[in-house]
């Protein structure tokens, strides 16, 4: 019987690790099968280890995230694992780590598998971190890309370290997102290989040229000799060095992908389709015809962005900073608020009573603008509730309103009419926070009155594992 073709796919996202083997099935309409998934919380979040970095300081300990990877891994059915060909790696992207070069992490062969445990690294300054003031980023130079830089965003960050903290960027050699580097450590890469769709995200990177803005970052100070180098979505990053959790030494190990391309790439069947994420944060995608090219000349205003995809295609994206976050600030506050009042409430029960309470509660004319993160294009408009009456304060009603609010938030922004206008003919919902709650999928149909269908909650991770099947394992034997 011929080997089976089985992909590992890895998601490694604010909140959640998530893992998926996918296999190949031609006899199959989506022409693939999950043949098993994992996802597993990474509780990373961590102090800034810059004290300058202030209260807005976003950092998560790698060491959490990659225990949480390796949950994963060890959850997965090893009969399965062995017969791996190919692994995929998605995550969340604008991220920043740095770590020494041939020292960035230790394997231990002691157990039933060689496994990696972190060392000589930093924390990850995460997308959502806020230490870089508008005032800052006004002081920084104009990029030559059509995306404007925004505080979280790699290249704003490591700006930010090179002029605050200059001693901290003397301990490391290498830099990239927290996909780049579990894919440099399970294929011993040399530097750390980055691509257009992470280096987009990172701000001065010039996605016509597939290039840095070197002259600009280096005639202002930026340690360009930091920056990974560029490869193409997609293409294969090297072989893994070792066997890993059963999965054989030399198997093949596609390119770091950003975490919303891979999710739309295992969601979009057609090319009508929009892809709507909720997970950590939300984003509403869908695909430009190709050949589409973006004004060279970034608006921070603009609420939508183009996001490089594949072979120089591009997305366009409302990309907010409000999702799930918003529910999980929500559900950390009743935690408190009950624990001040002397009483011990698990959040998994948080969620599902305010969940349930909202089913049972179909409408409410409490209003909630949940932009307690403000967006990009909106950095000064933070979270307000209006429109309360005594009638309207039960939990069903305020998790009701909010659902509501993340989802009109993203309308704003994306409208539906916009999206017909551009051909789109079905919404195709993904990210745990959205699969886990069927109020947010009520509010979602009610805002885009579109045909929606909902994918799994490991979307990314089959996503990353879809593109290494689809581009490098149907391939010949290179
Ligand atoms: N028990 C739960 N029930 C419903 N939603 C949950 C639960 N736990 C977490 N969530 C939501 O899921 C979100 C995280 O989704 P996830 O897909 O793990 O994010 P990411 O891909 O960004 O890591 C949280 O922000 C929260 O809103
Ligand atoms: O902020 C944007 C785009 O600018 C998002 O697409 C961003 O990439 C994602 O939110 C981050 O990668 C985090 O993703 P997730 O952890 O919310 O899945």
């Amino acid at each position: 019987m011929a080997a089976r073709s089985v992909i590992l796919g890895i998601d490694l996202g604010t909140t959640s690790v998530k893992a998926a083997l996918v296999e190949s099935a031609p006899g199959d309409p989506s022409g693939f099968l999950v043949l098993a998934s994992c996802a597993r919380a990474a509780r990373a979040e961590a102090a800034a280890q810059s004290a300058a970095a202030g209260p807005q300081g976003r950092e998560q300990d790698v060491s959490r995230i990659i225990q949480a990877l390796n949950e994963c891994l060890a959850a997965l059915p090893q009969q399965l694992l062995q017969e791996v060909c190919g692994i995929g790696v998605s995550g969340q992207m604008h991220g920043v780590m740095f770590w020494k070069t041939d020292q960035g992490c230790e394997w231990t062969e002691g157990g039933a598998s060689p496994v990696f445990e972190p060392r000589a690294v930093s924390h990850l300054v995460t997308w959502q971190d806020g230490r870089c003031s508008s005032e800052f980023l006004a002081s920084l130079p104009r990029p030559e890309s059509h995306l404007s830089v925004a505080s979280g965003f790699g290249c704003a960050t490591i700006f930010w370290l090179s002029k605050n903290s200059p001693e901290f960027l003397k301990s490391y050699d290498a830099v990239g997102t927290i996909h780049d580097y579990v894919v440099a450590m399970l294929c011993g890469l040399p530097r750390s290989l980055m691509c257009d769709q992470n280096a987009a995200s990172w701000g001065y990177f010039n996605t016509q040229s597939q290039s840095w803005n070197l002259e600009i970052l280096r005639t202002s100070g930026f340690p360009i000799h930091l920056l990974p180098d560029i490869a193409e979505a997609g293409s294969l990053a090297g072989r893994t060095s070792r066997a890993w959790f059963g999965v054989p030494k030399g198997t093949r190990v596609g390119v770091a992908l950003g975490d919303l391309q891979a999710s739309v790439y295992s969601c979009m069947a057609q090319r009508t389709d929009a892809v709507l994420n909720i997970s950590t944060s939300v984003q509403l995608a869908t695909s430009m015809p190709p050949g589409f090219q973006p004004a060279q000349t970034p608006d921070p205003t603009a609420p939508v962005t183009y996001f490089p995809y594949f072979d120089r295609t591009y997305l366009a994206v409302a990309a907010s900073l409000n999702g799930g976050n918003v529910l999980a600030a929500f559900v950390h506050m009743l935690v408190q608020w009950m624990a001040d009042l002397g009483l011990e409430v698990e959040e998994p029960t948080v969620y599902s009573c305010m969940i349930q309470a909202a089913a049972q509660q179909r409408d409410t004319c409490l209003t909630i603008t949940p932009t307690v993160w403000g967006e990009r294009h909106l950095p000064d408009q933070l979270a307000s509730v209006t429109r309360i009456s005594s009638s309207d304060l039960s939990l069903g009603h305020v998790t009701r309103a909010l659902c509501r609010g993340i989802v009109q938030n993203l309308h704003s922004m994306l409208p539906f009419q916009q999206l017909k206008e551009w051909g789109v003919e079905r919404v195709i919902g993904s990210g745990s926070a959205l699969s886990r709650n069927e109020v947010l999928k009520q509010e979602v149909q009610r805002a885009f009155p579109f045909p929606v269908s909902f994918g799994q909650d490991v979307d990314a991770a089959v996503g990353a594992a879809l593109v290494m099947l689809r581009r490098n394992l149907n391939q010949k034997e290179s």
